[in-house]
């Protein structure tokens, strides 16, 4: 089910939390609403859940209108962070809830639950209550509650904030896998743009109330529409008073057109990859030096022989995506 958010507007008091907010989900994507804290992202996907009503907008589900209909009637499932699982219920009881107060005949749970147990890898904790789950297990319990009802659109409010770094990247490789068996159309919030990249096929980036800039994270990451964004998507560094990517960076030892003196005062290695930190000299500022850093393989650093010391020169690759620093 696609889902078209039209020009929402929505202030708590005197403070505007989404300003003319317009995105477009595409039927069966899975997209990520990113941006920092406070940014508006919760708001926005309670708007779409029907949890909170826009002051201006519209909400079309379907391509029908869905702004004043009560969540219930929307066809939306949801998970948040603090999952709240039913603590005297069994994990299948759990995901049969839904079901159960829809009075489907006792068989027709059965099956379903079984099927959706398998699917999120519970099938033996059927008969384990939530308190005897990891939090990755019982995130993947909530997963399966809200898909028990088959929900056309599925919501999900940082599934994964509350684990550790390792879980949460097992439940994203997870839910990629997930999604691509289902492809039930899914919107969820994340502030961590790695995240993003890694599971979404859509990043809308929403800083402010306002969307920043919405697209595939490859055409985001690489072709930023502004500092800001290109800043929160991954690593940045300045030369000739724009914005690029330290990979994007070309270091040689001869000067070149385009390139910009500079003098390396750190390398390090990161395994793979080596880290070189140095201060460039922009051309008509005499004596003005800022520092900057490339990240290259530890092979071409190698070549470049670069140490602490080393006169180099440096410039954006031919095909770096850069933006005005300011
Ligand atoms: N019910 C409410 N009443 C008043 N202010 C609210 C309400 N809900 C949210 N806000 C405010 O709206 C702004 C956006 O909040 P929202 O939760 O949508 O942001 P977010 O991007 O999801 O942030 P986070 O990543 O921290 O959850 C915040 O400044 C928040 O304090």
């Amino acid at each position: 089910m696609a889902i078209e958010i039209r020009d929402v507007n929505k202030s708590f008091g005197e403070a505007a939390v989404l300003r003319d907010v317009s995105v477009d989900v595409a039927s069966g994507s899975l997209t990520a609403l990113l941006g920092p804290s406070g940014g508006g992202k919760s708001t926005l996907l309670r708007v779409i859940a029907g949890l909170e009503r826009p002051d201006s907008g519209q909400v079309l589900i379907s391509g029908k209108d869905a702004t004043r209909l009560p969540p219930q009637r929307r066809g939306v499932g949801f998970v948040f962070q603090h999952y709240a699982a039913f603590k005297h219920m069994t994990v299948f009881e759990n995901v049969a809830f839904g079901l159960k107060i829809r009075k489907r005949p006792k068989p027709e749970i059965k099956k379903r639950v079984e099927e959706l147990l398998e699917l999120v890898h519970l099938d033996q904790f059927a008969a384990r209550y939530p308190a005897q789950l990891s939090g990755g297990q019982r995130q993947r319990m909530a997963l399966a509650r809200a898909l028990a009802v088959n929900p056309e659109v599925l919501l999900l409010d940082e599934p994964f904030g509350a684990l550790d770094a390792q879980v949460r990247k097992e439940l994203r490789t997870w839910l990629r896998r997930l999604h691509d068996e289902v492809h039930v159309t899914t919107v969820f919030v994340t502030h961590d743009q790695e995240e993003a990249i890694e599971v979404a096929d859509t990043i809308v980036v929403l800083a402010d109330g306002v969307v920043q800039q919405a697209g595939a994270p490859g055409d985001i990451y690489d072709n930023p529409a502004s500092p800001f964004v290109m800043r929160f998507l991954g690593p940045v560094t300045e030369i000739g008073g724009r914005l690029l990517r330290p990979h994007d960076v070309v270091i040689s030892t001869e000067p070149g057109p385009g390139t910009r003196p500079a003098v390396i005062t750190r390398v390090v290695r990161l395994g793979f990859e080596t880290r070189v930190e140095f201060q460039v000299r922009e051309p008509g500022e005499p004596g003005e030096e800022h520092p900057a850093w490339a990240q290259m393989t530890r092979e071409s650093a190698g070549r470049l022989s670069a140490e602490a010391g080393t006169e180099v020169h440096v410039r954006p690759s031919v095909q770096a995506a850069t933006v005005p620093a300011s």
